[in-house]
C-alpha cells in the first residue's frame, strides 16, 4: 500500500463532451478501508466520474492512480485484474439467465482457461467451471440470496436482482468496489439491509459510491466528496458536508434567499 494510504487517487481530471465541461479538474483521494460517497446534484458529473475511472471514458486531462502507480489507460475489460470492480446505475443482468449464472459471468477473468478452454470442453475447463460456480455461491450466501440461486433473474424482486448485481461485482473480490447507485428502487427497509452489507465490506474492499438518498450516504459514508457543475464545491465528514454552506446552496438554493422569500410570504 502506497504510504498516503489513498487506494486511488485522481488528479486534475477533465472530461468534456462537445462544448460540455463534464468535469473541471477533479481532484479526490479514496482512502484504503474508507466509504467514501460522491453526491452532487443531476447533471453534476458523478456517473462521468465513474467512467472516467473505469476507461469508459478517456478524460482531456488529469491523471489516476491506483495503489501508488498510475492507471495509464483503464481498460472496463482489465479492470478486475487491478482489482477494481463496478455496479452499474441499471443492474446490466442477464435476465434470461440465473442468478448464480449472472455472478458466474461476472468471474470468468479468474478462469485459467478461458473461453478456448471451454469450447474444447477440457478437463481443466471442468474444474474452473466448478470453481467459479462454487465462488459465485459463496457470494450469493454472503449476500444472503443463495436460495435464490437458480431462479431466473427476470422472475426476481427488484431488491434481490440488485444483490445479485452487486454479488457480480463483489466475486471477483476487488480491493475497490464502485457502486452506482446502490439505493436507487429499494425500500427503506432494504436500504437499512443494504448499509449494513456494505458496512460489512470495508475494510477489505474499499468502496466508492454515488448515490442521491442523502439518509443513506449520511449514515453509511467515512468521507464525502460534492460535485457541482463538474467541480469538487466539498469534501469531508458526513458532518462537515452537510453544514457547508456551498453544498446547501448547490442543493437547495441559497439558503438566504431562501429564508427572505419566507419572510416575504409572512410579512
Ligand atoms: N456520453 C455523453 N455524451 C454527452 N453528454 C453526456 C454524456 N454522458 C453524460 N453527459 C452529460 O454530462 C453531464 C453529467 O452527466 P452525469 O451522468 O455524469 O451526471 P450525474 O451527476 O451522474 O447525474 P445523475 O445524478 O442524474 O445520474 C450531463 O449534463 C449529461 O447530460
Amino acid at each position: 500500500m502506497a504510504e498516503d494510504q489513498a487506494l486511488l487517487r485522481t488528479e486534475g481530471l477533465c472530461v468534456s463532451f462537445g462544448g460540455l465541461e463534464v468535469l473541471r479538474q477533479v481532484s479526490l483521494e479514496v482512502r484504503a478501508g474508507c466509504v467514501l460517497g460522491v453526491i452532487g446534484p443531476n447533471g453534476a458529473g458523478k456517473t462521468t466520474l465513474f467512467n472516467t475511472i473505469c476507461g469508459f471514458v478517456r478524460p482531456d486531462a488529469g491523471r489516476l492512480t491506483f495503489d501508488g502507480a498510475e492507471l495509464a489507460r483503464p481498460r472496463p475489460e482489465r479492470l478486475t485484474r487491478h482489482g477494481i470492480a463496478r455496479t452499474l446505475q441499471g443492474l446490466g443482468l442477464f435476465t434470461g439467465l440465473t442468478a448464480l449464472e449472472n455472478v458466474v459471468a461476472g468471474a470468468t477473468h479468474r478462469s485459467r482457461t478461458g473461453l478456448a478452454g471451454a469450447l474444447l470442453a477440457s478437463p481443466w475447463a471442468d474444474r474452473d467451471e466448478r470453481a467459479l460456480a462454487s465462488a459465485a455461491m459463496e457470494v450469493l450466501r454472503q449476500l444472503g440470496i443463495d436460495g435464490d440461486a437458480h431462479r431466473v433473474c427476470a422472475g426476481l424482486p427488484y431488491g434481490v436482482r440488485k444483490r445479485v448485481a452487486l454479488a457480480r461485482a463483489l466475486v471477483s473480490r476487488p480491493r475497490l468496489l464502485l457502486l452506482d447507485e446502490p439505493a436507487a428502487g429499494l425500500s427503506e427497509a432494504e436500504i437499512g439491509e443494504l448499509a449494513e452489507t456494505v458496512r460489512g465490506l470495508a475494510p477489505a474492499t474499499t468502496v466508492m459510491l454515488v448515490e442521491h438518498h442523502m439518509d443513506f450516504v449520511m449514515n453509511l459514508c467515512d468521507e464525502l466528496v460534492v460535485l457541482d457543475f463538474g467541480e469538487v464545491i466539498a469534501r469531508g465528514t458526513p458532518a462537515e458536508v452537510r453544514s457547508d454552506p456551498q453544498v446547501q446552496r448547490a442543493y437547495l438554493g441559497d439558503p438566504v434567499a431562501a429564508v427572505a422569500e419566507e419572510d416575504g410570504a409572512h410579512a
